[in-house]
């Protein structure tokens, strides 16, 4: 992956801890908002990602290119990639139980991805300094280990849900997000 000092943990980073409540081995991830243009199942045109956890420290997810997510004609366009690179190291973030949002996003972009591929995606993270997680991904063509078609990393940094409260839909957060006080 060629990333920046940005997205490169510094000295000092420490590896993430494992919060009570985060999800077992082997556990299926549910969609964080029903209408996620990367998870969401009510997205008429999302991603639709289906993600787990192998471990409770990374994420596995799987994302079939559609119709609705083309640039050139039959192939997918690299924003969606992108987008699909950012909900996979969202979900991975998410596994520490802290509301993290993208703060920035490096994409390499090494092969063509066809409509009707499907994807598999893997994030991880690789350090935490204060706020700031530094996290990686990759997505390989049409099964775990297959070729490498983009890789990402990334910036998240952590927020309270005041940032939700504020500059969004604070009743739909409540109404579909039981893991979190919205107004501690
Ligand atoms: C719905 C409710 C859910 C609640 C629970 C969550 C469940 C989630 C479950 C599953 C998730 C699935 C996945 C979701 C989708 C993927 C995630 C997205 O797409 S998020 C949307 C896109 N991102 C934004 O909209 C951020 C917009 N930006 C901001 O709000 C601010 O700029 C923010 C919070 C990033 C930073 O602002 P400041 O004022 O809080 O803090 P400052 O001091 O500016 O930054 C803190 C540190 O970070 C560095 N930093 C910030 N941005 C940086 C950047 N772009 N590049 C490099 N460094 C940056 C700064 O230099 C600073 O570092 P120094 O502490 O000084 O060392």
């Amino acid at each position: 992956m060629t990333r920046s000092s940005l997205t490169t943990p510094p000295p000092g980073a420490v590896p993430p801890v494992t919060q009570p409540g985060t999800p077992a081995p082997g556990t299926a991830l549910d969609s964080h908002y029903s209408q996620c243009f990367g998870c969401g199942a009510g997205h008429p045109t999302g991603l639709h990602l289906k993600a787990a956890t192998p471990d409770g420290a990374t994420v596995e997810a799987e994302f079939t290119v559609g119709e609705a997510h083309q640039g050139a004609p039959r192939l997918a366009h690299g924003g969606v990639l992108a987008a699909a690179m950012d909900e996979v190291i969202g979900m991975s973030v998410y596994l520490f139980r802290k509301p993290y949002v993208t703060g920035r996003l490096e994409t390499d972009y090494l092969l063509p991805v066809p409509v009707g591929t499907t994807l598999h995606l893997r994030a991880w993270c690789n350090g935490i300094m204060g706020r700031k997680a530094y996290l990686e991904a990759e997505g390989r063509i049409g099964a775990p280990d297959g070729p490498v078609a983009v890789r990402a990393a990334a910036l998240f940094v952590e927020v309270n849900m005041e940032h939700f409260a504020k500059h969004g839909d604070v009743a739909t957060i409540a109404a579909e997000h039981h893991d979190y006080e919205v107004n501690p």
